[in-house]
């Protein structure tokens, strides 16, 4: 059984967890230790007596552990995109794009702790300088979700310990795999005892305790679980940053490339089993291209190849567990009865092995009104809704309580200019999917998609550090 890392000791806590391979449920991918809430306040403590020394520590020491992690995880791509495939469902290309991902990540923010930034400011008296420096906010709480095992923790787990805070890393339940084998590199590049802790276990019996034990609490995840950690922050008075989901738009006009569209939307909306917070779940299509639009990406999905994450030649891997599936399914079933019209997919298929597949559903004939275009769904699953002109697509993509991602697909610079200026959300994509971001600069929502600073690039600096603003009488 793999063990929780608590105070520079891996302890083993109650029963293990197994973690289930969702291409193969014969297929246990290993046992993994669950913490309790003592446990989890253990970590907090341990984080908080490390953190005054690592506070100190000097930039080029956490500049050559970040590096050092990044290092490995390149070193290491296929066999950890292989187990991150295998326990969360991606196809192999992705899984291995991830681990490569993370450690861009880590050897980004092993150059940005070179270079926390301040400033000095001219003082209104004579006699006096002003200093505003940036110091690190503490322990730091990170709570991630199972849909990207590695990246979403490499880019909280980075910049938090880059700025010379401590962590507390509780990952979801489904993924501790990915969680486990990061967390261990970790442990071996040099981080002091307490500076680094994984606590594992469900978040409904820990997240409690883990947001109660810390400085800060930066989570992804559903809007449910966010709003409940919020509250829980601010009860307690420690700043929060939460990324959450999406019902992202990505219009699509008459003058647009239909390949560039076409390519735009199976990507943005079904790829990664559109398991992706800034999926395309709603295509916003003008009349004009609208038949031809639908005719092409329905030719396109029922070609996808739907299977085991690991085989050569899968496209689209399972559902990440049961309980997604029967959301997916739910969803198909309600936007069925509001009358949209089912043009494929959305149904369950068998494979040579048990897992939980299902066919790319596009929906056609829905409306903004419905629950399938306003509840996210986090499946292979999107509806297409049909608009006279740029200014109706413009007013349907902004109707929406969140505002993570939007793309439009055009050859107008003026309507791409125009969209990009009201858009009301956080990520514009121009003849681009809505989903797949670059690493290196700031990610975030706005409206009910995202809650605090920007995760990310150097934007990451406003949640991982406290200013302070230094007056001293000169002479
Ligand atoms: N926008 C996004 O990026 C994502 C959105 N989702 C959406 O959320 C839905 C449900 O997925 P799910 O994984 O359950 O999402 P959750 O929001 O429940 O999980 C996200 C993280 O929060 C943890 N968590 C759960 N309950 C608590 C709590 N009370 N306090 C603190 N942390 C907690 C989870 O732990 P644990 O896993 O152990 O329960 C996990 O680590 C999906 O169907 C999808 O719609 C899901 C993943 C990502
Ligand atoms: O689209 C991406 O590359 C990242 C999306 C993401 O962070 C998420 O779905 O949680």
């Amino acid at each position: 059984m793999k063990h929780n890392h608590i105070a520079g000791r891996w302890m083993a806590g109650g029963d293990g967890l197994d973690n289930v391979n969702p291409s193969d449920t014969t297929d246990i991918v290993g046992s993994y230790a669950v913490a309790d809430g003592g446990m989890v306040a253990e970590a907090a403590q341990a984080a908080r007596a490390a953190f005054p020394a690592w506070a100190r520590s000097t930039p080029q020491q956490r500049a050559d552990i970040l590096d050092a992690v990044g290092s490995e995880l390149l070193a290491r791509r296929e066999e950890l995109g292989t187990l991150l495939s295998r326990e969360e469902g991606k196809i192999l290309a992705d899984g291995i794009a991830e681990v490569v991902r993370a450690a861009q990540v880590f050897k980004f923010f092993a150059g940005e702790a070179l270079r926390i930034p301040g400033e000095k400011v001219a003082s209104t008296r004579p006699g006096v300088e002003v200093d505003i420096l940036r110091e690190p906010v503490g322990v730091i709480g990170i709570i991630t979700p199972w849909n990207f095992p590695m990246a979403i923790p490499a880019w909280k787990i980075a910049p938090a310990l880059a700025y010379g805070n401590c962590v507390v890393f509780k990952p979801a339940e489904l993924v501790p795999g990915s969680a486990w084998a990061l967390a261990e590199i970790v442990t071996r590049a040099g981080v002091p005892a307490g500076v680094f802790n994984l606590v594992m276990g469900p978040g409904s019996l820990i997240g409690d305790a883990l947001v109660d034990g810390v400085d800060a609490v930066t989570f992804t995840g559903s809007v449910a679980t966010g709003r409940r950690v919020a509250q829980r922050a601010v009860g307690r008075m420690i700043r929060c940053q939460l990324e959450m989901g999406g019902k992202n738009p990505m219009v699509v006009l008459d003058d647009a490339d239909l390949d560039i569209a076409v390519d735009a939307a199976v990507n943005g909306s079904f790829l990664q089993t559109g398991q992706r917070c800034t999926a395309s779940s709603r295509l916003v299509v003008t009349e004009g291209i609208h038949d031809r639009f639908v005719a092409a990406v329905t030719e396109r999905l029922e070609r996808l190849a739907v299977g085991h994450a690991l085989k050569p030649g899968t496209e689209i891997g399972p559902v990440v567990d049961s309980r997604q599936l029967e959301q997916d399914l739910s969803y198909i079933a309600i936007a069925e009865q509001e009358g949209a019209r089912r043009r494929c997919g959305g149904q369950r298929l068998t494979r040579e092995t048990p897992g939980f597949y299902l066919s790319p559903c596009l929906f056609t004939e829905t409306t903004n009104a419905m629950r399938i275009n306003r509840e996210e769904v986090f499946g292979p699953v999107a509806g297409v809704i049909r608009v006279r002109d740029y200014d109706e697509a413009l007013s349907v993509a902004n109707d929406t309580p969140f505002g993570l991602s939007s793309g439009i697909c055009t050859s107008s610079l003026k309507h791409a200019t125009h969209f990009r200026a009201n858009s009301a959300a956080g990520l514009v994509m121009v003849n681009l999917p809505t989903a797949g971001l670059d690493f290196h600069v700031p990610f975030g929502g706005r409206k009910g998609s995202s809650y605090g600073p920007r995760e990310q690039g150097r934007y990451a600096v406003e949640f991982y550090t406290s200013v302070k603003t230094a007056y001293v009488r000169a002479g």
